[in-house]
């Protein structure tokens, strides 16, 4: 049967008509006389095969489509489904039930016609599947499925689901879905509560135009429910689009012009079960967008969190950025990890070591393995470490090598006291975590860390040491309390990056200090921390010895220090300062092929300024640059004409604000 039975049936009748008209025609030639009797019986007899033939398939068709059918109890049972169904031999429609003529093939027979004709693309591999397959004819979508026989003849029986309706209310639950968000003014209150009302008034009239046009284009609403804060619920569909277009929003609220910058930042909850779950959700992001510095949006989803926008404007944050926030979000973040590790900077400092100790402390307090992952061989926090070791502690601290043999999928990546890729102690940690937490205080430059879920970033705060301190007091619990020790390996990196309080100090580093002296930091055990070899002393002495003058800077270079004199670079560069009449110190040393620079002023002179210019960065009175394949000379060079560019822009602009400072 399955060898073309649609051809054999017509042959067979074709063949019988061309015999008879082959016998006709010899009777014919034997007799003409009878050929005026044969031509038209001849001509009849075709017919009649033909009108049979037609007869017949019809025939056949309204049989198999089965009413008499009696003893096939299976066709029986088909003929009377109201699904579609149809059998096929091999490719071959040889039969099918009503529904399936009046529904596939339009009313028509199209018996013993190729499948693949009546319904287009039909593939019945995938249709033997569990899923079967989804098939659209006729402007309605069908999920087919197949049961095959075995064997050289396979029979297969077809059975059509016609799942249009339901799968336009899927689609139209999905894209109806709620999404939540949160929208706050950045900085309210800082910035807006103290302009004057009619001020305020236009700034805010700005803003409620943008949302309001921008909510407005989709079907959801928008509230505003406080001073600085706005609620917003839209459907999945139009969610869909914002988050295309990457929130450009922002960029529009950015752009408004008046008396201050103003920007948001959104947080949004979507695909939850419910709008409550979105609502909380939208919560955790806004906070993340906060956390991270404003001006972005966040948009959580069960998956986890996404971010738009606030990349690298160079516009200031002025948020205060609320530490209990950050600290929470840390905590979520430790808890969901497999295991931490924490990470600072490259020839890491008692300012990043400490740090580091701190955040350990909080994965401690967590119960998630942990561990410190820094250089012993090049570093200057020696002094804490070795103090960690002989407390027992020097397991917390590891090689990168062990670090990424020990890591896993699921593994985060605190980063603190930087937040730049290219002066992380280890590259390969980074590349290799998914996840990755900045916590820093130094300004944001380029070649940042841009795929954070956490960037914990306050450049006003004195060391990232005094940040950490703070989030300490953020997480409650015994647990979190910091020992002695540890309290003093965080006084130490506050009182580095302060020069012992002397410079870029705010109220909360006082107050860090006072939280740590509370938790049992002794000041003068701390001192001792940054007390130097006789070697090292020496080598400081010689570097302040071959200063220079130049417009007002100190500027000292040197031939290559021993690898473990390496402290004396910026403790020269300290000293240095304390010198009459200078108003910044630049200290640079050879080291392999390249030159490292320290750079510190009392803040009248801005050395991240000037070191940015050889590529390297910092704080405004306290930063460095690492100078790769240049002579010492060069350097010094380089050094001189990047002081004379800042003293002259310094000039120009003194000239254009028309005031001395
Ligand atoms: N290419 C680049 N791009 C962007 N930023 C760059 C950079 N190169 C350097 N910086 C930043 O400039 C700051 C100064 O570095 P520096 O090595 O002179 O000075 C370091 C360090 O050498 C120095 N230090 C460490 N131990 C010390 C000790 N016992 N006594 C005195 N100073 C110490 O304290 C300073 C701590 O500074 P901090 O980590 O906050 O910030 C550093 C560093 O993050
Ligand atoms: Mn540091």
């Amino acid at each position: 049967m399955d060898l073309k039975p649609r051809f054999t049936l017509e042959v067979f009748a074709g063949g019988m008509v061309v015999l008879s008209a082959l016998l006709a025609i010899l009777v014919g030639l034997l007799e003409p006389r009878l050929l005026w009797v044969l031509i038209p019986l001849a001509a009849l007899v075709a017919l009649a095969v033909l009108l049979l033939a037609r007869r017949m398939r019809r025939g056949l068709a309204r049989v198999l489509q089965c009413e008499s059918f009696e003893n096939s109890q299976a066709q029986l049972s088909l003929g009377a489904l109201a699904l579609p169904v149809a059998l096929l031999s091999g490719k071959t429609l040889v039969w099918y039930n009503t529904p399936f003529r009046q529904r596939i093939l339009a009313d028509e027979d199209r018996l013993l016609a190729p499948v693949g004709k009546v319904l287009c693309g039909l593939d019945l591999h995938q249709c033997g599947e569990p899923a079967g397959q989804v098939l659209e004819h006729e402007g309605r979508k069908y999920n087919i499925f197949a049961s095959a026989t075995a064997g050289r003849e396979a029979l297969t029986v077809l059975y059509l689901v016609d799942e249009t309706d339901l799968r336009q209310r899927a689609a139209e639950y999905e894209a109806t879905r709620p999404a939540y968000m949160i929208i706050e003014i950045d900085a309210y209150a800082e910035q807006l509560a103290e302009l004057k009302d009619s001020e305020k008034a236009r700034v805010l009239e700005g803003i409620n135009r943008v949302l309001e046009t921008y909510i407005g284009r989709t079907t959801g609403f928008l509230q505003r429910v406080s001073n600085a804060r706005y609620i917003a619920v839209v459907e999945e569909r139009h969610m869909k689009e914002m988050v295309a277009a990457k929130f450009d929003v922002l960029d529009k609220i950015r752009a408004l012009e008046g008396e201050v910058n103003v920007t948001l930042s959104i947080g949004v909850g979507r695909g939850g079960d419910t709008l409550r779950q979105c609502e909380e959700m939208a919560r955790q992001s806004l906070d993340m967008a906060l956390g991270r510095g404003g001006d972005q949006a966040a948009v959580k989803t069960p998956e986890g969190f996404a971010f738009y926008g606030g990349v690298s404007r160079s516009v200031e944050k002025r948020s205060r950025v609320k530490s209990r926030i950050v600290a929470k979000a840390l905590c979520d973040l430790i808890r969901q990890a497999d295991s931490v590790l924490i990470m600072g900077h490259r020839m890491s400092d008692l300012d990043c070591v400490g740090a580091a100790i701190g955040v350990l402390r909080i994965c401690k307090g967590l119960d998630a393995p942990a561990a410190i992952v820094v250089r012993r061989e090049a570093t200057l926090a020696q002094s804490v470490l070795e103090e960690f070791q002989a407390a027992g502690l020097g397991e917390d601290f590891i090689s990168p090598e062990v670090a990424l043999d020990g890591m896993t999928d699921n593994t985060l990546l605190l980063v603190v006291d930087t937040h730049i890729k290219g002066l992380l102690e280890s590259g390969d940690v980074y590349r290799k975590c998914r996840q990755v937490a900045v916590i820093d205080h130094h300004r944001k430059a380029v070649g940042h860390i841009d795929n954070a879920v956490l960037f914990f970033h306050e450049p006003y705060a004195s060391s990232t040491c005094e940040l950490v301190s703070e989030l300490l007091q953020y997480v409650e619990g015994q647990q979190f309390r910091p020992t002695s020790l540890e309290a003093e390996a965080l006084l130490a990196g506050i009182m580095l990056d302060t020069r012992n309080f002397g410079i870029h100090t705010g109220v909360r580093t006082f107050e860090a200090a006072a939280y740590l002296r509370r938790m049992g930091a002794m000041t003068e055990r701390v001192k001792l921390l940054f007390n130097s070899s006789l070697q090292e002393y020496t080598a400081k002495s010689n570097l302040v010895e071959n200063a220079d003058i130049y417009m007002g800077c100190a500027v000292s270079v040197s031939g290559e220090l021993p690898p473990d004199m390496a402290v004396a670079v910026p403790q020269a560069a300290n000293d240095l300062l304390t010198i009459q009449g200078v108003g910044a110190s630049f200290v640079a040393v050879q080291q392999g092929s390249g030159v490292n620079i320290s750079a510190r002023s009392m803040g009248a002179v801005n050395v991240q300024v000037i070191m940015e210019q050889l590529g390297g960065g910092g704080h405004l009175t306290m930063a460095g640059a690492q100078l790769k394949d240049t002579t010492i000379d060069e350097a010094e060079k380089r050094i001189r004409q990047a002081i004379a560019r800042y003293r002259q822009e310094q000039a120009e602009e003194e000239a254009r604000s028309g005031k001395k400072r």
